[in-house]
C-alpha cells in the first residue's frame, strides 16, 4: 500500500484544493516579508518572487534522467564538491537539496536555509549523513530512494565476498607488478561454509539468497526481522552470540544507528571463530576500525573486504586500506549504471512530488498517513486548525497554554481512526499564531513538546453509521483563564467544538453554549441577556461600518436568560464598532476572533 505524508492544506494556484506537505509558494513569505541582511539578498529574493519555479540544489552526481525530470519543474543547480561553508551559503536560495552519501546535511545547513529548504532528497538508502532531528525541527521533509540500489549493493557484497576468498585484487596487483605468485594466493572455498548475514533487510536478504546459490549455509542476525521472511529464503535467524560463534564469513547489512555503531569491537572479535572473514558494504561505523586492525594483525580475522569507512574518503595513511589481507573499494555498492539511473529517477520524482504537495511514499521523518485516510480526513483538516486557533485566542493574556485535550466523536471503532494529521493541525492552530515556527506534520509533535504543550486525545464512540469518519471534534484548554468567560465549560476548561457541515467547518459549541457558525473570516462572540432587539442593534453597528455578516446564531440556556451570539464577519470590525457593541446595555461580554 502506498503511503503519504501531509501536513498542510493549501489552495493551489489553479484553485484546486491541494494537500500540500510543503506549502511551497512562489511568494516566499518569510524571505519576502523580512528581507534579511544585505541588499544582495533582497534582490535575490525579489528576482525569486518573479520566478515561479522552485530551486533544487543537486550536490552530488545524479543520473541524467533524474536531472531532466527535475528540470521540467524546477531550476536545477548542479554544484558538486561544495565545502560545508559553500553548502550553507547556497542553501538559503534553495527549496530542495539532493545528496548521496558524500554530503553531510548538518544542523547548520537547516539553520542556514532560514526556513526555505522544504525537502532533502537522499539519492540512496542510508540517511546517516542527514541530521534528521534538525530536519524535523525545521519542518523539512527528508525523502530517500530506499529500494533502487538494493540489488547493486547485494551484488557488490557478493563480489567482495568471492574476490576476498580468492585474493582477486591482491593477485591482480601482484601480476600488474610483474609477478606470477600462484602459491601465495591460494584461496578458500565458499561452498559448505557458514555465512552470517548481520541485518536481514533488503540488501541482507538478497545477499543471503545469492550466497545460498553459491552453496553456503546462511544464518542471519536481525532482532527486528520476521522469522517467516527468513524461513522463506531458507535462512535461520540466530542471536548475535551464535552468529559470532558459528560464522566462517560475516557480512554487514544493518543501518548505522547508535545501537549498531561499533557493534563489531574488540569484545565481538574476541568471540568470533578464529580465521573468520568479514565483508562490509553497509556503513564503516558499524565496525570499530582500530579493533578490526588488531583482529587482522593477530589472525583472529583472516581477511576483510570493505566498501565503506568511518571517514570517507579514509585518510591516506589508513592502515586498513593498506593492509595486505584487506580488499577495499571506494563506496561502490550502489554504483552501477542501472541502479544510479533508477535511484536518480526515484529521488527526482519524490522531490518534485513533495514540492508539488503530492504524496511522499518514501518520507523518512514524517508520519505516514495512508492516502484513503488522508482524503477522508481532508475536510476536517481545516476544522481542526481553526478550532486550535479559536481556542488559543480565547485564552486570557498571561495564561500559558500547557494542557490541551482533544476529543474525537465518531461512530468508528477506537482503533479505526488515524488522528495524527488532525492532531498536527490542532497543534498548528495553537502554536503558529504566537510563534515564528511553521508547524507541519513533520514537526508538529516535536514543536508541541519543545514548547511544553501536552496534547492528549480522547475518543467518544457514538452509535450510528461509521461511514462519516467524525461527527464532532472538541478542543479544550485546561488551567487557563479566558478573555471570554462563557467559553469556560462547566468542567472548567476553555471549550470549543466543531463539525463539518456540507464540507465546511462549523463552530458548534463554545463553553456550554450550543452555537452554529461557519468558520470563515472573523468571528464575534457575544454574551448577552436574551431579549428582543439585540441582533438588530449589533447588525446595525456592523452595517454602519460596512462589515458584512456571513452567519449568525444564538445559543441560549433558556428564554430571556443568558445567551451567546456568534456572528461570522467577512471584514474585521474597527475598534470603534467593537466598542459600540460592548456598550449595548444587554451585552455582558464579547470578543472578536480571527480565524
Ligand atoms: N555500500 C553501499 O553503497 C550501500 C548501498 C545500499 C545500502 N547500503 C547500506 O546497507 C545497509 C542496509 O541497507 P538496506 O537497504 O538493506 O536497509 P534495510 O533497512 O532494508 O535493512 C536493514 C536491516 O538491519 C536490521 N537491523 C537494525 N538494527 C540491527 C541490529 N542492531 N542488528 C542486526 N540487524 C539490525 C533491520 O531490522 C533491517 O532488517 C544500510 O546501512 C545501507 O546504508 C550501502
Ligand atoms: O546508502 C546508500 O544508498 C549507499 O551507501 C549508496 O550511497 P551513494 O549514493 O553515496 O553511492
Amino acid at each position: 500500500m502506498s503511503t503519504v505524508s501531509l501536513w498542510n492544506l493549501a489552495l493551489s494556484p489553479n484553485k484546486r484544493i491541494c494537500l500540500s506537505p510543503l506549502s511551497w509558494r512562489p511568494s516566499f513569505p518569510s524571505h519576502a516579508m523580512f528581507p534579511r541582511r544585505q541588499n544582495t539578498k533582497t534582490v535575490v529574493v525579489l528576482v525569486r518572487m518573479l520566478d515561479s519555479k522552485p530551486t533544487v540544489l543537486v550536490a552530488e552526481k545524479l543520473g541524467d534522467a533524474g536531472i531532466q525530470l527535475l528540470k521540467t519543474f524546477a531550476n536545477v543547480d548542479c554544484s558538486y564538491n561544495l565545502s560545508p561553508e559553500e553548502l550553507c551559503t547556497k542553501i538559503s536560495l534553495c527549496d530542495a537539496l539532493i545528496v548521496r552519501s558524500g554530503t553531510k546535511v548538518t544542523r547548520e545547513v537547516f539553520e542556514s536555509s532560514m526556513g526555505r529548504l522544504k525537502v532533502v532528497g537522499r539519492a540512496g538508502v542510508g540517511i546517516d549523513n542527514v541530521d534528521l532531528s534538525a530536519a524535523t525541527e525545521h519542518g523539512c521533509l527528508v525523502v530517500n530512494a530506499p529500494t533502487a540500489n538494493t540489488i547493486a549493493a547485494a551484488e557488490h557484497g557478493i563480489a567482495l565476498l568471492t574476490a576476498m576468498a580468492r585474493n582477486v585484487s591482491q593477485a591482480d596487483a601482484s601480476m600488474k607488478a610483474g609477478k606470477w605468485q600462484r602459491n601465495k594466493y591460494v584461496g578458500v572455498s565458499l561452498v559448505g561454509k557458514t555465512l552470517a548475514v548481520m541485518g536481514f533487510g533488503k540488501v541482507g536478504s538478497e545477499v543471503a539468497r545469492r550466497a545460498k546459490g553459491l552453496g553456503m549455509n546462511v544464518i542471519a542476525h536481525d532482532p527486528y526481522a520476521p522469522a517467516d521472511r527468513a524461513r522463506a529464503v531458507g535462512v535461520e535467524l540466530v542471536n548475535f552470540e551464535e552468529a559470532l560463534l558459528t560464522a566462517d564469513f560475516i557480512s554487514m547489512h544493518m543501518p548505522l544507528t547508535p545501537a549498531t555503531s561499533k557493534m563489531f569491537n574488540d569484545e565481538a572479535f574476541s568471540r568470533v571463530k578464529r580465521g573468520v572473514r568479514i565483508v562490509n558494504v553497509a556503513r564503516g561505523g558499524v565496525i570499530d576500525e582500530e579493533a578490526l586492525l588488531r583482529a587482522l594483525d593477530s589472525g583472529i580475522v583472516a581477511q576483510a573486504a570493505l566498501d565503506v569507512f568511518t571517514e570517507e574518503p579514509p585518510p591516506k595513511e589508513n592502515k586498513l586500506v593498506r593492509h595486505e589481507n584487506v580488499t577495499v573499494t571506494p563506496h561502490l555498492g550502489a554504483s552501477t549504471t542501472e541502479a544510479q539511473e533508477v535511484v536518480a529517477l526515484e529521488i527526482a520524482e519524490a522531490v518534485v512530488g513533495a514540492l508539488k504537495g503530492e504524496l511522499a511514499a518514501t518520507a523518512v521523518n514524517a508520519p505516514m498517513v495512508p492516502p484513503q485516510v488522508m482524503s477522508e480526513l481532508a475536510p476536517f483538516v481545516s476544522l481542526t486548525e481553526k478550532l486550535g486557533r479559536l481556542a488559543l485566542q480565547l485564552v486570557a493574556g498571561g495564561s500559558g497554554v500547557k494542557f490541551v485535550k482533544v476529543t474525537y466523536a465518531s461512530a468508528r471503532g477506537r482503533d479505526d481512526l488515524d488522528t495524527r494529521l488532525l492532531r498536527a493541525m490542532i497543534t498548528k492552530g495553537l502554536i503558529e499564531p504566537i510563534s515564528s515556527v511553521f508547524v507541519n506534520l513533520v514537526n508538529a509533535d516535536f514543536t508541541a513538546k519543545q514548547r511544553g504543550l501536552r496534547l492528549t486525545e480522547e475518543r467518544i464512540v457514538l452509535d450510528g453509521s461509521p461511514e462519516n469518519p467524525l461527527e464532532f471534534i472538541q478542543v479544550q484548554i485546561a488551567n487557563v483563564e479566558s478573555k471570554f468567560a462563557s467559553a469556560i465549560s462547566e468542567s472548567g476548561e476553555i471549550t470549543v467544538e466543531g463539525r463539518v457541515k456540507d464540507g465546511k467547518p462549523h463552530l458548534t459549541k463554545v463553553g456550554s453554549f450550543d452555537v452554529d457558525v461557519s468558520l470563515e473570516g472573523g468571528l464575534i462572540l457575544c454574551r448577552q441577556i436574551d431579549q428582543p432587539g439585540i441582533i438588530g442593534s449589533v447588525g446595525s453597528i456592523l452595517g454602519e461600518e460596512n462589515v458584512n455578516v456571513n452567519f449568525m446564531s444564538v445559543g441560549r440556556i433558556a428564554p430571556r436568560k443568558q445567551a451567546v451570539m456568534t456572528i461570522g464577519v467577512d471584514e474585521e470590525p474597527s475598534r470603534d464598532a467593537l466598542k459600540k457593541i460592548g456598550e449595548i446595555p444587554a451585552v455582558e461580554e464579547f470578543v472578536f476572533l480571527k480565524l
